[in-house]
């Protein structure tokens, strides 16, 4: 079953394109992902999904309600993780859950909320003593104390260590298990290759790609990369054997090849009849990163 409907969304800002005719549908308990690099729209995005944000144009539904005309009944449906800067510091965990609940009509207890976000020792703690991935646990709690079918999670992981981040994504996983439908959005590749059931790549407020993350990687015909620095013309490279693409990131060559091994033992034959020297050199498996690079041009690491 659908969840979610989006059809040509549309937000400007004078003449920047923060968002520009975005359609998507989000199934029943899936783990949506919205992939880009910094100012690609996502934030805009949900924000309108969410009914935070006036849409210019294009209409959003979420379990059957259209979040423009039913905006209140919405609420109920939907749980908005915030960013952690907005909570109030000076509130203890459990004070600020409890603050919350007594927002909604219906809410879940306290407990479940501090267990499920493995906060129990914390509950006693003031927000402001929190570590930053405790308080994203905290966020992402209060987006759900009123029991919410769809959550929105917006870049949960930015700025955790890799340990924060994973205990995270085990929080999303848990989540995903209950049945419940979650939206997120990051620039992480990782991220989104390991939680997103389906995922749309997004850049300068387009939807550039939307599908599963294996069948993205698929659809490049790709199966692996060659990096390595490279100085030299890149059109000598698109001959070697296997290569099917050659594109450039920063200072270095990429090479796709479906055959790794018939293309290496080209290139360094070939390197080696002209005399060229080959620094740095690596090969991977093909990652979402590959599939934006084509995409755009640009790297999702770039900021
Ligand atoms: N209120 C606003 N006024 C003017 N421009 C805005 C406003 N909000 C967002 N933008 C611009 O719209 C574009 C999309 O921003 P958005 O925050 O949606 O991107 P994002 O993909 O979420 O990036 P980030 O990861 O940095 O949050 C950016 O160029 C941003 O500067």
């Amino acid at each position: 079953m659908e969840m979610i409907q989006v059809t040509d969304l549309k937000k400007y800002y004078g003449s920047l394109k923060a968002v520009d005719g975005v359609s998507l549908t989000v199934n029943e308990g899936e783990v949506f992902g919205l992939l880009g690099p910094n100012g690609a729209g996502k934030t805009t995005t949900m924000e309108m999904m969410e009914g935070l944000r006036d849409a210019d144009f294009g209409e959003v539904i979420i379990n059957n309600l259209s979040v423009k005309k039913d905006r209140k009944k919405v609420t109920e449906h939907i749980g908005v993780q915030l960013q952690s800067t907005s909570m109030f510091d000076l509130l203890t965990v459990e004070e600020i859950l409890r603050m919350y609940a007594s927002f909604y009509r219906k809410s879940q207890p306290v407990e479940t909320i501090l267990a499920q976000m493995n906060l129990i020792e914390k509950r006693k703690d003031s927000i402001k003593g929190l570590s930053g991935g405790q308080k994203q646990r905290l966020a992402i709690g209060l987006a759900l104390i009123h029991d919410p079918e769809v959550i929105f999670l917006d870049e949960p992981t930015t700025g955790l260590d890799p340990q924060a981040r994973r205990s995270l994504w085990d929080i999303v996983l848990e989540l995903k298990l209950q049945g419940k439908t979650i939206i997120l959005s990051t620039h992480y590749m990782e991220e989104a290759y390991v939680l997103c059931d389906r995922l749309a790549i997004m850049d300068h407020g387009k939807v550039m790609a939307l599908d599963t993350p294996d069948n993205l990687i698929a659809s490049l015909e790709m199966e692996s990369a060659i990096q390595f620095k490279w100085g030299q013309d890149l059109h000598l490279l698109e001959s070697l054997a296997g290569v099917t693409k050659v594109t450039t990131l920063k200072d270095q060559a990429v090479l796709y090849t479906t055959n790794l091994q018939d293309s290496l033992i080209a290139l360094i034959k070939f390197t080696e009849d002209q005399k060229i020297q080959i620094q740095d050199l690596q090969t991977r498996r093909a990652t979402l990163e590959d599939v934006f690079l084509q995409l755009t041009g640009r790297s999702l690491r770039e900021e």
